[in-house]
C-alpha cells in the first residue's frame, strides 16, 4: 500500500468512524483472552491466567473501534455472562476443538444462554479455537455438536481458527468489522 493509500485511509477513518460491543464467552480455558491479545497485537502466550470477572479492551480496527468485554469462564461466572451480553451487537462464542470431553458442556451453556430472552436476535459467532492440536473437532463436527442448526433466532456463524498459529483470525476480524454500526 502507497503512502496516498495510507492517507485515504486515515481521511476515510476520520469521516466514516464506525463502533461495536462485544462480548466474549465460553468455559475457562476455551481461548477468550488470548483470542482478545491476538485480535489487539498478534502476541500469543501459553501462560495465561484464567480470567477473574472480566476484563474490557478497546480495540481499533481501520475505522472501527471494537469494545471488546471478556468474560471468565469458570462456573462461579457463568451467571455473569447474560447480563454481559445485553445490548452487544455480536456475541462471540469460544470453544476448545480439542477439548471433546467437556463440548457437550458448552453447547448446554451456549444454549442455556441463548434461550435467554433478552438476547434474543444478537448474532452469534461461534470459534472453535486451538485447531492447531490434532484432536481438534473439524468446524463440521463442532457444528453438530454445538447443535446450531436448531438456532433458527439470529445470524449464527462458525469458524475454525488457531490463536496460537492466527489461523483465521483475519476472517473473524472481517466478519467483526462488517457487523459494526455507523455513529450517528
Ligand atoms: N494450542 C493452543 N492453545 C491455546 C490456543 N488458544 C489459547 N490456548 C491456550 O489455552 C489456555 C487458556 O487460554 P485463555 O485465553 O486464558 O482462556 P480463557 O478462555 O480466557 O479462560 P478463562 O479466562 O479462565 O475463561 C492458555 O494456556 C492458552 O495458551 C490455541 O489456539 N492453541
Ligand atoms: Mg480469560
Amino acid at each position: 500500500m502507497g503512502i496516498w493509500d495510507y492517507f485515504l485511509n486515515w481521511l476515510r477513518s476520520l469521516f466514516f468512524k464506525q463502533e461495536m460491543e462485544l462480548s466474549l464467552i465460553g468455559l475457562h480455558n476455551a481461548g477468550k483472552t488470548s483470542l482478545v491479545n491476538v485480535i489487539a497485537s498478534g502476541g500469543f502466550t501459553e501462560d495465561m491466567i484464567p480470567t477473574v470477572g472480566f476484563n474490557m479492551r478497546k480495540v481499533t480496527k481501520g475505522s472501527v473501534t471494537i469494545k471488546l468485554w471478556d468474560l471468565g469462564g469458570q462456573p462461579r461466572f457463568r451467571s455473569m455472562w447474560e447480563r454481559y451480553c445485553r445490548g452487544v451487537s455480536v456475541i462471540v462464542y469460544v470453544v476448545d476443538a480439542a477439548d471433546r470431553e467437556n463440548v457437550a458442556i458448552s453447547k448446554n451453556e451456549l444454549h442455556d444462554l441463548l434461550n435467554k430472552p433478552s438476547l434474543h436476535g444478537i448474532p452469534l459467532l461461534v470459534l472453535g479455537n486451538k485447531i492447531d492440536k490434532l484432536e481438534a473437532l473439524t468446524k463440521k463436527a463442532l457444528i453438530e455438536q454445538m447443535e446450531l442448526s436448531g438456532l433458527t433466532d439470529r445470524e449464527v456463524a462458525c469458524y475454525a481458527i488457531s490463536c496460537k498459529n492466527s489461523t483465521n483470525i483475519d476472517i473473524v476480524i472481517d466478519w467483526l468489522v462488517k457487523h459494526s454500526k455507523s455513529k450517528s
